[in-house]
């Protein structure tokens, strides 16, 4: 594992239960910060208003930790804008917001929306999919920004059980992740090589770096988030916190395939134009003692055409 990437794992994963939603609510307090929860959503009528419900009710009322809570309605054709309404968010529409800049289909539009719809100091974004959503989610992504000064940009980690015809299985889920995003991210940018979910929708930013970076209309956008956070503000200021387990609504393989493209798009169109790609594949495995990173050398060598075997070898004085 590169020094860098080691040192990195160690000084910025955190764990959210660290954090207590009442001590934050004193850290923010204390730096007159604002928080907003932006969820973006097409067509989650099934889980959207229990999020925002827990959200309302365990960390605006209980606990005054969140100041807004803002759906983003993507082009639902369900009811999820009047059910997340009837939960306490509220609901605005891609098309709504910044009309004279139109509206592009897409999650990432729907993020970059929530960024102009909302006010707080620090954001914090959560998918609207999530089953058995855990509030703790939010209180973890926010403990580090609201302790540590230097800390710009949170994702959270964790374990993503996938649901398949036999039952739900405790590790498998995140096939995108693990079959396109992370291998493209150690070859390009190894620096992000210990993120363990490069691509989890639930993150927290100060409002002062996102409105700095472009926002990828559709899937990319969380690759794109991370390389040019990484490039704005450098590796120390991103931090990752270990949320426990996460279950989301699965998509298809081929609706996952074209996922995968829109990341494959956003890469290339960042790809450092200079050096080879790293050889080094680092993977992530839950074991009794925590996360162990595993070092994988993914290199490979170009073979001669066998022709041109032969024919070296068919010459009297051999290969030269
Ligand atoms: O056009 C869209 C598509 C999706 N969403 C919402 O975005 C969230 C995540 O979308 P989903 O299709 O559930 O993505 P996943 O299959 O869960 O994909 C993972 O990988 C993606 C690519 O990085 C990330 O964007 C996701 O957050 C992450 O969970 C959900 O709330 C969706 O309702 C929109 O608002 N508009
Ligand atoms: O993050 C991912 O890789 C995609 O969301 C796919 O996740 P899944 O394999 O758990 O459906």
């Amino acid at each position: 594992m590169r020094p860098d990437v080691r040192r990195w794992l160690h000084h910025r994963t955190y764990t959210a239960d660290t954090w207590q939603a009442a001590d934050l609510v004193t850290a923010k307090g204390a730096r007159g910060a604002t928080v907003s929860v932006v969820l973006p959503a097409l067509d989650e009528e099934r889980t959207v208003g229990s999020i925002v419900a827990t959200i309302r009710q365990e960390l605006v009322e209980r606990c005054p930790l969140v100041d807004e809570v803002v759906v983003v309605d993507s082009g639902s054709s369900d009811r999820t804008a009047e059910i997340a309404s009837a939960a306490g968010a509220r609901v605005v529409s891609v098309d709504t917001v910044l009309p004279r800049h139109g509206s592009r289909p897409g999650k990432g539009e729907a993020l970059w929306k929530g960024l102009a719809a909302t006010s707080g100091d620090l954001l914090v974004f959560v998918d609207s999919d999530l089953i058995a959503f855990d509030p703790q989610f939010v209180v973890g992504l926010l403990g580090p920004l609201l302790t540590d000064p230097t800390v710009g940009y949170v994702k959270a980690l964790y374990d993503r059980p996938l649901t398949t015809t036999d039952g739900i299985v405790p590790s498998g889920g995140g096939r995108v992740t693990e079959l396109v995003a992370r291998p493209l991210l150690n070859a390009f940018w190894p620096e992000l090589a210990g993120f363990v979910q490069p691509l989890s929708g639930e993150y927290a930013g100060r409002r002062e770096l996102l409105e700095q970076v472009p926002f990828v209309s559709g899937y990319g956008v969380e690759l794109g988030l991370l390389v040019d956070l990484v490039a704005l503000a450098g590796l120390d200021a991103l931090a990752q916190v270990d949320v426990g387990t996460r279950q989301h609504t699965h998509q298809a393989d081929a609706a996952l395939g074209r996922m995968a493209g829109q990341i494959l798009q956003t890469a290339l169109a960042r790809r450092p134009d200079t050096g080879r790609p790293e050889r080094e594949l680092l993977q992530f495995l839950r074991t009794a003692d925590g996360l162990e990173g595993v070092s994988w050398d993914v290199g490979v060598v170009e073979r001669p055409p066998m022709r041109s075997v032969r024919a070296a070898d068919a010459r009297p004085w051999g290969r030269t």
